[in-house]
């Protein structure tokens, strides 16, 4: 069987898009490991399967899958690719779609270009709903580390889970082996993608997100939120940040507390494909 996707980017995170709105696609292990395998297969950080809707307040569904296989409810870069997809095979007219995945309700909107608007919604601050172990909720945690070192971070959801550290210089930050450190603390019970947030001023930054189910990747849209969120509430950004990512660059807005997270920045299709399968 021959299956056609899509390959698409948001500032340089990479994704395999499926269209399954016409029929169901459960992928198999091994299908996502061809996908996501950049010499074996087609190779992304994501694979993101758009589905019909299974309720009526939303337009569409959709899945995401991390290059390990893992399917997690929220990926901000993913969200904006799929407005692109969407708007570019006819699937929908509209100027604002909605869309739900395993954790979160969105809304998606073209702004002009290749540039796509996302309102996030609310982070979630509770240590249960990220999840991460703590006694109470704080703006700032101290970690453990295995070798008794203490570092501080910041903890959020955008629907999935986010430690946030700030660092002089992320060019000169320990990404791959501080954030499989963090990743592997038993606080974080399902694992979490840790951000290396650079305060340049109130309204810039510079980001690394070390990925959960990927390592780092060139940029992170859930990231990017989590690392305005937690910068805001150390009182150290305003509430619209540039955040300059190796891929690209986003803009994050957020007015405080209870209140969604807009999240700006680029679409791009690269290529149509498709590979045979089973092989
Ligand atoms: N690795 C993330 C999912 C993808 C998030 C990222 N690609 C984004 O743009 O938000 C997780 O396991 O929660």
């Amino acid at each position: 069987m021959k299956l056609h996707f899509t390959k698409m980017h948001g500032a340089g995170n990479d994704f395999v898009v499926i269209d399954a709105t016409r029929s169901r696609f459960a992928p198999t292990p091994a299908l996502l490991e061809r996908l996501s395998d950049r010499r074996f297969g087609v190779g992304c950080d994501q694979i993101l399967v758009v589905e019909a809707p299974s309720a009526p307040d939303v337009d569409f569904d959709y899945r995401i899958f991390n290059a390990d296989g893992s399917e997690v409810g929220q990926c901000g870069n993913g969200s904006r690719a799929l407005a692109r997809f969407v708007r570019e095979h006819g699937l929908s007219d509209k100027a604002a779609i909605r869309v739900r995945t395993q954790t979160s309700v969105l809304e998606l909107r073209h702004v002009d270009g290749n540039r796509y608007r996302v309102d996030m919604g609310a982070p979630r601050l509770d240590p249960a709903d990220v999840p991460f172990d703590a006694a109470a909720r704080a703006e700032r945690y101290t970690l453990t580390l295995a070798h008794g070192e203490p570092l501080e971070i910041g903890v959020v959801s955008m629907g999935n889970p986010h430690a946030v550290i700030v660092v002089a210089d992320v060019d000169t930050a320990p990404v791959a082996a501080l954030g499989e450190a963090v990743q592997r603390h038993p606080a974080f019970a399902q694992s979490v993608n840790v951000g290396f947030l650079q305060i340049v001023d109130r309204t810039h930054v510079r980001l690394r997100v070390y990925e959960r189910g990927v390592g780092e990747t060139l940029a992170c849209g859930t990231g990017a939120c989590a690392a305005v969120v937690v910068g805001r509430l150390w009182g150290q950004l305003d509430e619209r940040v540039d955040v300059q990512v190796r891929g690209g660059e986003l803009t994050i807005e957020w007015s405080g507390e209870g209140q969604p997270v807009l999240m700006t920045g680029p679409a791009e299709t690269v290529f149509e494909g498709e590979i045979e399968w089973p092989k």
